[in-house]
């Protein structure tokens, strides 16, 4: 059973009082999130990802749907019951939200006070997560004298204090540099791996999906309209929004306006080959070039590596005698997904 089972789930936000109609935020969603998963959930802004996550920990409630959490049916729970299932899930978001009040030591505290946990295992166990996030020096630094990275980290050590096993991250990295937002992604991938928590990473930049996550689901007006395996996503998206997402940080086939500026320095023809890794390889595509005397240059593309597996597209210009051209597109046509662009 997954970790987190959603069927058939919408929230509609009623009408404001001033009027306007009714949101329906989340429409129909089924989602199964498997104990273990690192699941990346994008979409742009307004698609519903923020509203899917509030369901998860229960801060909304489904209007309509099933979500069951680690085997329990969460719609519908009253509060106090709610209560108990939130303390097996952590939370991080994009503007850390820590206490200025407290310091560091007094943020990953907190949680557990309100949990009532024994003040003696509560004080061991802040100072486990803070080693674990490699802030134990600044156990008595005030949250301000910090910086953003490290501010993410204290948010990681309270969202893991009262030990859950589902972590759900709200653009949390969308505040940070790149270079932070790696080291970031470095301790959450930890988090899964050390501390075997399953973790919901939603965001906006695929970056991040293509640095940690396994699985990824694409949201647009309230639905999961792709998903699957990372790799298998990336490589060959199918909806529109997907391949505007992938496109984000794959500039893998040409635009018809790049293309054009392309034929005006390459003569030949175009084609476009898509490698994947357990297919044919360049050095076979390029050895039927050669042996029907076809000379060829790259044009565009590159290869990708996501998730320690490869893929790419890479657009050839290609010179010879068109039977020729035409000989050895059909032989490679018919090992590997190839197309002629005219
Ligand atoms: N409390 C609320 N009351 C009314 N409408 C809401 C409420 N929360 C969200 N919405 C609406 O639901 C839709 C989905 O919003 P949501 O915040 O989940 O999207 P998102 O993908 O997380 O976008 P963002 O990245 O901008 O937060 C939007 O149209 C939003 O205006």
């Amino acid at each position: 059973m997954a970790l987190v089972e959603m069927r058939g789930v919408s929230k509609v936000f009623p009408a404001s009082s001033r009027g306007g109609s009714p949101v329906r935020a989340i429409d129909g969603v089924d989602l199964d999130v498997e104990a273990g998963d690192i699941y990346g959930i994008v979409g742009y802004s307004g698609a519903g990802k923020s509203t899917l996550i509030r369901l998860v920990n229960a801060l909304e409630s489904a209007t309509t749907g099933s979500i069951r959490v680690d085997g329990t049916e969460i719609v519908g729970l009253r509060e106090r019951q709610l209560q108990r299932v939130r303390l097996g899930i952590g939370m991080i978001f994009q503007q850390f939200n820590l206490l200025r009040s407290r310091t560091v030591y007094g943020n990953v505290m907190y949680p557990l006070q309100v949990a009532g946990v024994d003040k003696r295992e509560a004080h061991a166990r802040v100072a486990e997560m803070l080693q674990f996030v490699g802030l134990a020096e600044k156990a008595h630094t005030y949250t301000d004298q910090l910086s953003g990275g490290q501010k993410q980290r204290v948010g990681i050590a309270r969202a893991l204090a009262t030990s859950p096993k589902l972590l759900l991250a709200d653009e949390s990295t969308s505040a940070l540099d790149p270079e932070t937002t790696q080291e970031v992604l470095a301790l959450l991938r930890r988090v899964n791996e050390e501390l075997g928590l399953t973790i919901i990473v939603i965001t906006h930049e695929m970056e991040v999906v293509k640095s940690i996550a396994d699985k990824v689901a694409v949201m647009e007006a309230g639905r999961i309209v792709e998903r699957g395996p990372v790799f298998d996503v990336f490589s060959a998206p199918e909806q529109p929004v997907t391949r505007r997402f992938v496109s984000t940080i794959i500039d893998d086939v040409p635009e018809a306006e790049a293309l054009a500026a392309l034929r005006t320095r390459h003569p030949g023809r175009f084609v476009r080959i898509a490698f994947r890794d357990e297919g044919v390889r360049q050095a076979d595509v390029f050895a039927e070039l050669i042996r029907r005397d076809v000379t060829f240059e790259l044009v565009h593309g590159g290869m990708e590596d996501v998730g320690g597996r490869t893929f790419g597209n890479l657009t050839l210009s290609l010179q010879g005698a068109d039977a020729e051209v035409d000989a050895a597109l059909a032989a490679i046509g018919a090992r590997i997904d190839t197309q002629e662009l005219r």
